[in-house]
């Protein structure tokens, strides 16, 4: 098969879908790949490494998506790369489609196969392509919310840790999943007194025991968050239904309950966001405040640190990808449930639910595609 690896052109996105090592691997099953040219610098990659591994480096982009039969990428899809995308071809890469409408018309009508890191999930539960980006953006949700609660970038002026004689800062973190247990962590080990809210018991009851003395957990309802709300510095939106629009837990009328200065970072963004006010920022414009509250919502914070999240992301796509790359998808997705579970989008049908209700668009069986 021929894969394809273009640059990532999301603003600040410097993360690669494919290491020279993933194109080694490629190679010794008999497939060869297709490099934009500077597809890795972001994340130190140069050309001549993905030429060493024996990969082709395309200078054009269109030619590169007209050749490739099956392109990696790490975001979806943005507005520059929709007439790309075409009929037949997998189309590998994280997609969020619940938070985007448009993104999904343009994915349907280029009758291309769409299947999201993002959706693949095994027997247990967990979702192996989204978990380590969701360790990085769980554990910089706290390090941004720290930043921004500094005076000059709008926030309350308040040290997440205190000092002695001083109190620390109050983290509320809605959600008690991946992200959830990665910004506690950071959160509460920069000394804040910490809160994790969860829907889930059993996973509250795992956080009690395993949890810092300063991290407490709380059952997930409108009237616990309510009552949290006057007395937080800082919450972090880390909610997740797989495939779904996220609920909004936070309503703009709740945003006057807080502290002018609070801090909302809505790491569920990706999913159309859980705080009502949220709407999506890039690294370049990471916030924006309503009614004195400083909101974060960058979509993709992983590019922030690309060297990690390349190598995180890497590390568990490629057994999948080569599994792709040598089946083809339908012999893939079949013969394989936890991959099956990635597919969103092929020849023009929707084939996961959450998607289609996010729009009220039409659902189609998977097995019918199959
Ligand atoms: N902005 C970004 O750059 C990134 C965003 N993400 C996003 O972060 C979100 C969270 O991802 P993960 O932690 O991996 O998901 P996860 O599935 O590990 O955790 C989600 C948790 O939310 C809980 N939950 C569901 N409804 C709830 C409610 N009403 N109240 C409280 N808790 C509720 C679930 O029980 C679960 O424990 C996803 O939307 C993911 O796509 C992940 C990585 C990067
Ligand atoms: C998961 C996701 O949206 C990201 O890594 O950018
Ligand atoms: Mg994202």
């Amino acid at each position: 098969m021929i894969i394809g690896v273009p640059k990532e052109i999301k603003t600040h996105e410097n993360r690669v879908a494919l290491l020279p090592g993933g194109v080694t691997e490629m190679k010794r099953n008999g497939h060869k790949v297709l490099l934009e040219k500077g597809a890795g610098n972001g994340s130190g990659f140069k050309d001549q490494q993905y030429i060493d591994a024996g990969a082709t480096i395309i200078d054009d982009v269109e030619e590169l998506w007209a050749k490739a039969e099956m392109i990696m990428k790490v975001k979806e899809p943005i507005k520059a790369e929709y007439s790309r995308m075409r009929e037949g071809q997998i189309i590998f890469t994280y997609f969020h489609f619940a938070a985007d409408r448009t993104l999904t018309e343009k994915v349907v009508d280029s009758n291309c196969v769409a299947i999201a890191y993002e959706t693949v999930e095994k027997e247990d539960g967990s979702l192996p392509l989204l978990i380590p980006m969701s360790e990085v953006a769980g554990r910089m949700a706290a390090q941004e919310g720290a930043k921004y609660l500094e005076k000059a970038t709008g926030g309350r002026g308040i040290l997440m840790g205190g000092i002695p004689g001083v109190p620390p800062a109050k983290a509320l973190v809605l959600g008690g999943g991946i992200v959830g247990v990665n910004s506690a962590k950071i959160a509460a080990g920069m000394g804040a007194d910490t809160t994790i809210m969860d829907i889930n018991m059993s996973r509250l009851r795992y956080l009690d025991d395993v949890m810092d003395k300063n991290v407490n957990t709380m059952f997930s309802s409108e009237a616990n968050i309510k009552r949290l709300l006057p007395d937080v510095d800082l919450i972090i939106g880390a909610v997740l239904k797989p495939g779904a629009k996220a609920p909004h837990l936070i309503t703009r009328e709740m945003l006057k309950n807080m502290r002018p200065g609070t801090v909302l970072v809505d790491v569920a963004i990706d999913q159309g966001g859980c705080f009502e006010t949220s709407k999506p920022t890039t690294h370049d414009d990471p916030i924006y405040v309503i009614d004195d509250v400083v909101h974060y919502c960058v979509a993709n914070m992983p590019g922030a640190v690309p060297y990690t999240s390349t190598l995180g992301l890497t590390n568990v796509t490629l057994p999948y990808a080569v599994d792709l790359a040598n089946k083809g998808w339908k012999k893939a997705l079949n013969e394989d449930e936890e991959l099956k579970m990635g597919l969103n989008i092929a020849e023009g049908k929707i084939v996961y639910k959450d998607v289609a209700a996010a729009f009220d668009m039409e659902y189609t069986s998977i097995d019918e595609v199959l």
